[in-house]
């Protein structure tokens, strides 16, 4: 379903990503981990058609089969919150603080010419477990409140695929599973796929079927889950579990 097949990406003549070559199938949960500054984000910015002014993408991304390197913002901007959807760590970044949530589920379903709104935002935040919320205002909800709306707005128009950049990064731990919970319920009522990047590898281990593991802008290993965490084949891979406290978890 999507592509990516030697993407780079370059600021000026530095490769902050290379050659970095992967795929995500329906209903398939793919985990893109590694440090800080591996190139995770950029990743994902570039899939989104987000990344930063002055950062170039090059390579091939194809999503149902169509190109995305180099299609235009007008061409990416209405498949973003409709057939590909992110999450990223920090809600507020995502919602407008002077309106209503419910409005901004709402809103998300309009722009891409989605029918009966009311009812399908009335479900979506009944399915996020916040049904009485619709009339708050973003900063009336916990941060955990306000992530599970970013989650309704991204699943509102049943994408195809899902991804997530540190969703609970930001969240208190007593909430962090619950997100989990609705991010892979989400996905798996439409069958779509899930790119879920974070560092945390307690988190992965629960979430993804499949690992790709990223080092200084490229993919060092890749492979199930379960072999990646207990075989690990790369040094890189070896020293992150090392560093990780997962079998404390
Ligand atoms: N706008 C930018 N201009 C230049 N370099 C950038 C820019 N954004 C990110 N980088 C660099 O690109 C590299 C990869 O960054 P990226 O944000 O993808 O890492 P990451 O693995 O997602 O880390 P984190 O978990 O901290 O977000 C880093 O070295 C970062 O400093």
């Amino acid at each position: 379903m999507i592509s990516v097949a030697n993407l780079t990406v370059s600021s000026g003549g530095r490769a902050l990503v290379r050659d970095v070559s992967f795929e995500v199938g329906a209903g398939e949960r793919v985990g893109l981990i590694g440090e800080s500054g591996s190139g995770k984000s950029l990743t994902a910015l570039a899939i989104t058609g987000l990344l930063p002014e002055g950062l170039r993408a090059a390579g091939s991304i194809t999503f149902h089969g169509k190109q995305l390197v180099g299609t235009s913002e007008r061409q990416m901007s209405h498949l973003r919150g409709a057939e590909l959807a992110m999450v990223f760590q920090e809600p507020m970044t995502a919602l407008n603080p002077l309106m209503r949530v419910g409005k901004q589920v709402a809103e998300a379903i309009r722009l891409h010419g989605g029918r009966g709104a009311r009812e399908k935002t009335a479900a979506l935040l009944e399915k996020v477990g916040l049904p009485d919320v619709a009339r708050a205002y973003p900063h009336q909800l916990s941060g955990g409140q306000r992530q599970r709306i970013v989650l309704a707005i991204a699943l509102a128009n049943d994408p195809s695929l899902l991804i997530c950049d540190e969703p609970t990064t930001a969240l208190d731990v007593t909430v962090q599973a619950q997100m989990l919970e609705l991010i892979l319920a989400g996905v798996a009522e439409r069958d779509a796929g899930l790119l879920f990047i974070t560092h945390d590898l307690a988190v992965v281990a629960k979430v993804c079927e499949r690992l790709l593991v990223m080092h200084e802008g490229q993919i060092v290993e890749e492979g199930s889950t379960r072999a990646v965490l207990t075989q690990p084949r790369h040094e890189y891979t070896r020293k992150l579990l090392a560093a990780s406290d997962l079998e404390a978890a």
